[in-house]
């Protein structure tokens, strides 16, 4: 709800401006051989959003979103937005469970699994937020973003005990959602930090690195049939950071730092180009 329908417009035209660009500068073409760009403006906007993207040839990478859906396909849910509704004008991924739905409108890991359901049964593809409440403690290194790379130690065995808490929490989401969803079905699980969304600064490289690889080794996400489930991150994301989270994490949620369609962009050619 930070964009107006106009402005909703604007930026998709623009985006796409720089995306399709003249393909005798920066071609747009290779770019999107190599990284899935998805769109997820409200439920209002959605259809023109899709249509706006159906105009150009390669509108087939870019994956327009909904924020929300129900359930249930069709019935006395009154207020409520349709899954089978949504797949029918073209959306093609629906982000469930953000930290927003679960603390102002009563959502929970049973709501979002239900939900991540029904997305699937449309052919759509879940992005299941998931993400722990509480910050690491105040001289933790996890805290807050900065410039010190240090050595990771990738078993996992000498994680900090808040990388642990978080990545415990994490995981009763994701079993949860992915419990509902066949193993074959593509998957986008969002990492958001509850803390870092809306924040000056995403949470610290390393402490992401360390909770998705938590995640990724766990048997819920090693059950899933290989290349089914995609990992991103999401809080205070922009430009600059993809490469210090590759390859533990496999792209971004962006916010507010996306609104901005030329930084929206930039960020999109920096995923594209990393070498992982
Ligand atoms: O919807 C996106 C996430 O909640 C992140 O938002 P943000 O990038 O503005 O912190």
């Amino acid at each position: 709800m930070y964009f107006s329908a106009a402005r909703t417009e604007a930026f998709v035209r623009e985006l796409l401006g720089l995306m399709f660009a003249d393909p005798a500068h920066e071609s747009s073409l290779p770019l999107l051989d190599s990284v899935d760009v998805f769109i997820i403006p409200d439920h209002v906007t959605v259809a023109g959003v899709v249509a706006q993207v159906a105009h150009h040839h390669h509108h087939h990478q870019i994956l327009v979103g909904a924020q929300d859906c129900h359930n249930e396909d069709a019935g006395a849910f009154t207020g409520a937005v349709s899954p089978a509704v949504l797949a029918e004008v073209g959306c093609r991924l629906v982000e469930l469970g953000h930290a927003e739905r679960r603390r102002l409108f009563g959502e929970t890991d049973a709501s979002t699994a239900a939900k991540a359901a029904a997305v699937v049964r449309n052919a759509m593809v879940p992005l299941v937020c998931v993400g722990e409440v509480t910050p690491p403690p105040p001289t933790s290194s996890s805290r807050q973003e900065r410039d010190d790379d240090d050595d990771d130690d990738d078993d996992g065995n000498d994680d900090e005990p808040h990388v642990v808490a978080a990545a415990d929490e994490v995981l009763v989401q994701v079993r949860s959602a992915l419990a509902a969803v066949p193993a074959d079905a593509d998957v986008v699980l969002a990492y958001e930090p509850v803390w870092a969304i809306g924040a000056s600064a995403p949470a610290a490289v390393d402490h992401v690195r360390a909770v998705v690889r938590r995640v990724r080794a766990s048997d819920a996400v090693r059950a899933r049939a290989p290349g089914r489930t995609r990992i991103v991150y999401g809080g205070s994301a922009g430009p600059g950071l993809f490469a210090r989270l590759a390859p533990e994490v496999d792209g971004l949620f962006l916010g507010r730092f996306a609104h901005d369609p030329a930084q929206f962009f930039r960020t999109v050619c920096e995923v594209a180009q990393a070498p992982w």
